[in-house]
This record gives structure tokens, sequence and C-alpha cells, in this order.
């Protein structure tokens, strides 16, 4: 069953050109100049029921503007798009109910009064009968393990746990489909773990769909099979994680330990060297691993030699230095 469908989904903004000093303010509010910035430029995609979808880019390519719009929050300019079966600018209000959002900058929690009384608050607001919204919570609160921290008012917080909160919050009506907008951004490595082993739970338990976007590649290695990646506006890779590998990096690293002090003073071509101190080499090799293997066991005394693919953060750092490159070409 299909949950998401776009077709040539766009979006652009009218931003009003402000020229510099007093001069160029008054003008701008006598004769606006306007400028369009297409942040979403025609995409295609669609997602499944059940499928945790890792959406990434660099800054500013336009995957908040992307779930705006899936949210219903954005009109786009261009394009057509339907979720879980509605149209999400005229029927916002029946898509609500049925969606689940968190964006790691903005808190959903009253700042003042316990998650608790929020918790309360949205059964209201989501119209969820009682006894569903307190199995919903019992169980809410035993996965992202909230015990300690229902009765404490939203400010007195920490970061990670009031994100677990958030994401709690937006659980409670059981919704089909969640966005998550950077979930993680700024926690420590025990409430990153919490969170995404309660997401994987929820995904399995009852088959929530999950969109996320985040700059944390733990997040999209350990949540997502799939991925998109969306680079100025435009989608430029829609697979399952394992070929982002393949389609981006065009590399291997190879780590060698040698048996006493050693200066290497000669590599073969295609070879570049990541960190080298006397015990060890650690290398990027772009063809020829066979003759540089060779090579090193002939000429030094290696004691231990391992291949490895690139970490999956480097290979997201490569897609988006790409990007910049282009960026800057495009200026
Ligand atoms: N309300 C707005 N008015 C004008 N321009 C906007 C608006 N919202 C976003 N943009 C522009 O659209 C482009 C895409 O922004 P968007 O926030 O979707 O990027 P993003 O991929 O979510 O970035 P980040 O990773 O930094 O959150 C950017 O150039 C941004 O400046």
């Amino acid at each position: 069953m299909l949950i998401i469908r776009t077709s040539n989904l766009t979006k652009e903004f009218s931003l009003k050109k402000k020229k510099k000093g007093l001069r160029g303010s008054i003008q701008s509010i006598l004769k606006p100049s306007y400028q369009t910035i297409k942040a979403v430029k025609g995409i295609n995609f669609q997602v499944k029921q059940g499928e945790m979808l890792g959406f990434i880019g660099p800054n500013g390519s336009g995957k908040s503007t992307t779930i705006k719009m899936l949210s219903g929050i954005l009109t786009p300019s261009e394009g057509e798009l339907q979720v879980l079966g509605t149209n999400p600018v005229t029927q916002r209000r029946k898509l609500t109910r049925h969606i689940g959002t968190v964006y790691g900058q903005k808190s959903q929690l009253w700042y003042h009064i316990p998650p608790i009384d929020t918790f309360y608050l949205f059964s209201k607001i989501y119209e969820i009968e009682e006894n569903a919204f307190k199995k919903q919570l019992d169980k809410l609160v035993e996965l992202f393990q909230l015990e300690n921290i229902l009765n404490v008012a939203a400010r007195k917080l920490s970061l990670g746990q009031r994100m677990k909160c958030e994401i709690a919050a937006s659980l409670l009506h059981q919704p089909k489909l969640v966005f998550l907008d950077e979930p993680t951004i700024g926690l420590d490595i025990i409430a990153k773990q919490q969170i995404r082993e309660a997401l994987l739970e929820m995904n399995r338990s009852e088959g929530t769909t999950v969109m996320l976007t985040s700059h944390d590649v733990g997040d999209i290695e350990s949540l997502c099979d799939r991925v998109i990646v969306i680079n100025q506006g435009e989608m430029v890779f829609d697979d399952h994680i394992d070929q982002l590998k393949r389609r981006f990096i065009h590399h291997k690293v190879v780590e060698i330990g040698f048996t006493k002090p050693t200066v290497v003073n000669s590599l073969p071509p295609d070879v570049d060297i990541i960190y080298a101190d006397q015990m060890n080499l650690k290398l990027k090799v772009k063809h020829g691993i066979s003759q540089l293997m060779e090579h090193l066991m002939v000429q030094y005394s290696v004691a231990d030699l391992n291949i490895n693919e690139p970490s999956m953060e480097e290979v997201i750092r490569s897609i988006y230095q790409e990007s910049s490159q282009e960026e800057v070409k495009n200026a």
C-alpha cells in the first residue's frame, strides 16, 4: 500500500530583494523587487506502508520544505501529492489525525507544564478514546523510558529527555506515518540509541511508516533501509542504503600495521595517505588494490593488513562536498 506519492512536486518561494543602506531600504518599501527561490524542483517518489525512509541532503537542499508540503503546512507551487490517500492541502485536518510530526528544533510540549499534561491535552485534541490512549501511553512510557520525567515541567527536562517526550507525543494517536526532522540533533549517544530502538519497535509492532531527515549518519544507518538524497531541490539518489556507497564512493580504505618502525617513501599512483605513523599506515585506494598489496609485502615488513569500505559518514561527506563544489561552480 502506498502511503506517499509525489509527482513533479515543486516549491518556489518569492523573496523580497533587500538593497543596502537607508536609501535601499526605503526603495525596497516603495518599489519592492522580488527574487524566486526554487527550494524543491519537481521531485517524484513513492513510499510504501511500513518503510523507514531516510531523507538526506546538505543544508538548504529542500528537505524541510518537502516535509512541510507532505504534512500540509506548505502548499506546493506545482505538481501533485497524495499522503495516506488525501491531498494534504485540501484535506489537512483529515490528514493530521493520521500523521505525527517532530521538528528537532521546535517543541510541541507546553514549556511550563509536565509532559503528562501535554499528553492528556493531545488526547483531547486528537479525540483519542480513553482506553486506547491509556494503552498507548503505557506503551510509549515504557519504550521511551519516561516514568521518571512524566511529571517534571518540560522546561526542566534535558534535551534528550525532552526529545523522547516530543517523539512520544507525536505517536500518542497511533499515526500511520511519522515525519521526523532532525529528531536526535544535539543528543548524546545513549539518548540517540534509546530513540532509535523505540522507533524501530514502533515500526515493527505497529507498522508505522517513518520519514526521517537527519545529518546523523548513525540515525540513517540504524533506522533506514532506503535513502533519498536531495541536493539543491533535486533528487539525486533513491535506493537501498548499500547502493549509496556504490554510487558515491569509488575507493577503499586500506589499513596496514608494520612489525617494526617503518617509513614508507614510495606508493603506487591513485593511492593517498590518510594517516601515517611509524607503525601504522592508512590509505585511500582508488584502483589496483592487488598491486598495492604486492608492493607493500615486498618492500616492507607487514604484520597486519585490512581492506575496508569507506564509512557511511565518508559517503555522505563526499555527496555534500560534491554539492557544495557544484554550488561554487554555479555561483
Ligand atoms: N519560508 C521561506 N521563504 C523563503 N525561502 C525559504 C523558506 N523556507 C525555506 N526557504 C529556502 O528554501 C531552500 C530550502 O530550505 P529547506 O529549509 O527546505 O532546506 P533543508 O534541506 O531542510 O535545510 P537544513 O538541513 O539546513 O534544515 C533554502 O534555500 C531556504 O533558504
